[in-house]
């Protein structure tokens, strides 16, 4: 106004006018305003959904952390995201990076990322300590401004100011954290804040659904080699089963493999590296299947295999022959060389199946069967197999019957001194004869004796009725010297933690002069866990009692343990005497053999010497003592009892 004339009414009409121009102007920032925060909202609400469709879909947890870090630099325009996972160290839970960064100055933030990698973040310490310990997110408006935040120097070489980082939850258990960096200072913005941790429990929701995922395929498949379990394997199949049964064209197979042997190297190589036989043996079956076919680890040593729609007959066969095939090459586990067959039992649908127990049941005594015929081969299902299964669960019943009874025997083999052709004493070997007089050999029940555990109280029965034998023989007929009695001790009855206790009692109630009776044990009862044999053995030793190691060369031979074991008497396999004539290896065996126990100090005996001509070489060869049926086949008592009466006199020369 320049000083003129003042109109009242139009100063009432200008200020009125200034109001609403100023009320106008706030309802409009008003408006703006609420306009700017529906549209933050909307913008939050779009970045919360994405991160939480990303939550659902994501392949992993590093997926859906690395949406979420650049989702969020994006929405905030800060320059660096970053997350980290939660990690275990001597019990204690760090942060430690996860590798997962947002940033578009790869150079620019190089050291920071290096320093930041090499860190780990116990609770309390730096930014993400601070998450870990709180559980919530934290905010620093300027780094150059806090001492505690410990990448001070990288941050501000990187030209970094505000950070802000938050937790990835489950539940209340922090298991990740994320933080972000902004290139000025900045004042905390609670809505950021609140927004972060929205995200950090979308984020936990992912790895809650891979913990659960995890758990789910562990419920499902084997965790050493990762190959489908036995529940897995059981469901696949109960559905081929039924499958079939629907369409008589989708015949289907099954393959029960279990290892030769296996136990032989567990024992002695050690679990671990039975572990890693076990992997590499999942990978070469593996290679010889087919996408479609199902190959499961059963447990232990045995796998299965479900081959679905095999196009003919043959195809179980010749996928057998090829798993076999790809077994032969040496496996190397720990730098060592390892040879493993395996046997296969073979069950196809062609025989008409209701349940997949019942075929699976047929392919393992199909495998028993491959068992049974020497190992390293496979074998078709068929019915005798069910009925042979039937016999053995008969001739269980009337084994323990027979030890009920007291159907059991004992017959006795000589074994010679070669050099003086006198007798030096015998084998106790067990037979059954049953009511009606009938002999059955041991070959015809002790596998079944020893598979039902019915050895233990069988074999117990044979060491106290040889040992009461020969303590009486040697009162009645006293030789020059006092005969010895070898008594087969089977896997089972060295495996009794009692073992040592059964014998000590037998020698005393029968009065046996302990030094005569000679345990005879197998190299695979004796490897079977070496530390353990060899204080078994002392033991027995201190009692007194001589231990034979029977059939040598047969099994695993490793020469490492003879003179580590206790062992008195090396019995040369059969196999090896009857080669001794036919063949210069045959013979040159035996001489190894034989001056092996010579080094050890420990006496020999040829098992299985059958003519003049095997007598001959033995003795040629300084061979301590034989046994076999030129001598004398073993003898029931009462025919043994005629030989002492009568002198020992027996076919030497
Ligand atoms: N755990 C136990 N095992 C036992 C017991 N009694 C016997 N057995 C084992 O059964 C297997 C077969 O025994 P058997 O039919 O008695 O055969 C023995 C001999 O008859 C046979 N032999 C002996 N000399 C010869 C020969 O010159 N030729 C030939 N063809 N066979 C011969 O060898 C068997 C003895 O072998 P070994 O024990 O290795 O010395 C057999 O493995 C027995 O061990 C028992 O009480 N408990």
């Amino acid at each position: 106004m320049d000083g003129g004339p003042r109109n009242p009414e139009a100063d009432k009409l200008r200020r009125r006018l200034q109001r609403e121009h100023q009320a106008r102007l706030e309802a409009e920032q008003i408006a703006e305003r609420g306009l700017r925060e529906l549209y933050e909202k909307q913008l939050q609400l779009q970045l919360l959904e994405s991160i939480a469709d990303a939550a659902n879909g994501a392949a992993s947890v590093a997926d859906g952390l690395s949406f979420t870090v650049s989702s969020v630099c994006q929405y905030t325009g800060w320059l660096i995201g970053h997350a980290y996972l939660i990690d275990h160290v001597d019990g204690e839970v760090h942060l430690r990076s996860a590798s997962i960064w947002h940033y578009a100055d790869e150079q620019r933030f190089r050291d920071f990322r290096q320093v930041t990698e090499a860190m780990e973040f116990p609770p309390g310490l730096g930014l993400p300590g601070r998450v870990l310990s709180s559980g919530a997110p934290a905010w620093i408006s300027d780094i150059s401004q806090t001492p505690e935040f410990c990448r001070v120097d990288a941050a501000e070489q990187a030209g970094l100011r505000a950070a802000a980082a938050f937790p990835v939850l489950v539940g209340s258990e922090v298991v990740g954290a994320l933080e972000f960096f902004a290139s000025n200072v900045l004042e905390p913005d609670d809505k950021l804040l609140h927004l972060m941790a929205q995200i950090g429990v979308q984020m936990g929701r992912v790895v809650e659904r891979k913990r659960a995922e995890e758990q789910l395929i562990d419920a499902f498949h084997d965790p050493l080699t990762g190959l489908p379990n036995r529940a897995l394997f059981a469901d696949r199949l109960s559905r081929a089963v039924a499958r079939c049964n629907r369409h008589r064209e989708a015949a289907f197979a099954v393959l029960f493999i279990d290892l030769d042997r296996f136990k032989l190297v567990n024992d002695s190589l050690g679990h671990l590296a039975g572990d890693l036989l076990i992997v590499q043996v999942a990978t070469r079956l593996g290679m010889c299947l087919r996408q479609t076919d199902t190959l499961a680890r059963m447990g232990g040593d045995e796998f299965t295999i479900l081959l679905d729609c095999i196009g003919n007959s043959e195809a179980p066969a010749s996928v057998a022959e090829r798993l076999l095939n790809a077994l032969e090459p040496p496996f190397l586990v720990n730098g060592e060389q390892l040879y493993i067959s395996a046997s296969i039992g073979i069950a196809s649908s062609d025989l008409g199946y209701e349940s997949a127990e019942e075929i699976l049941r047929h392919a393992d005594l199909a495998m028993y069967r491959a068992k049974t015929l020497g190992k390293h081969r496979f074998e078709l299902f068929d019915h005798s197999m069910h009925d042979l299964a039937v016999g053995r669960l008969n001739l269980e019943t009337r084994l323990r019957n027979a030890l009920q009874n007291g159907e059991f025997v004992l017959h006795y083999q000589p074994i010679m001194h070669l050099a003086s052709g006198r007798l030096a004493g015998v084998e106790a070997l067990v037979r059954w004869q049953k009511p009606s007089g009938e002999l059955v050999y041991p070959g015809d029940f002790i596998q079944v004796a020893e598979d039902t555990g019915l050895i233990l109280p069988l074999g117990l029965w044979v060491l106290r009725e040889a040992c009461r034998s020969m303590a009486c023989w040697h009162e009645e007929y006293p030789g020059p010297a006092p005969l010895t009695v070898s008594i087969n001790l089977s896997a089972r009855q060295f495996a009794q933690h009692d073992l040592v206790s059964q014998v000590g009692a037998i020698i005393v109630e029968t009065g046996i002069a302990p030094a005569c009776v000679r345990l005879e044990i197998t190299e695979s009862v004796s490897m079977a866990d070496s530390e353990r044999t060899i204080a078994v053995l002392q033991q027995l030793h201190d009692l007194g009692v001589r231990i034979s190691l029977d059939d040598f060369g047969t099994g695993y031979s490793s020469l490492s343990y003879l003179h580590r074991f206790r062992l008195d008497v090396l019995k040369v396999d059969r196999s090896f005497v009857t080669q001794l004539d036919q063949c210069p290896e045959g013979l040159q065996i035996v001489q190894t053999i034989l001056s092996l126990a010579r080094n050890l100090g420990i006496e020999a005996v040829a098992e299985g010497v059958e003519t003049e001509r095997h007598l001959q070489i033995l003795q040629s060869l300084d061979c301590d003592f034989g046994q076999g049926y030129y001598f004398a086949r073993p003898l029931p008592a009462s025919a043994l009892i005629a030989l002492l009466k009568d002198g020992q006199h027996l076919n030497t020369n």
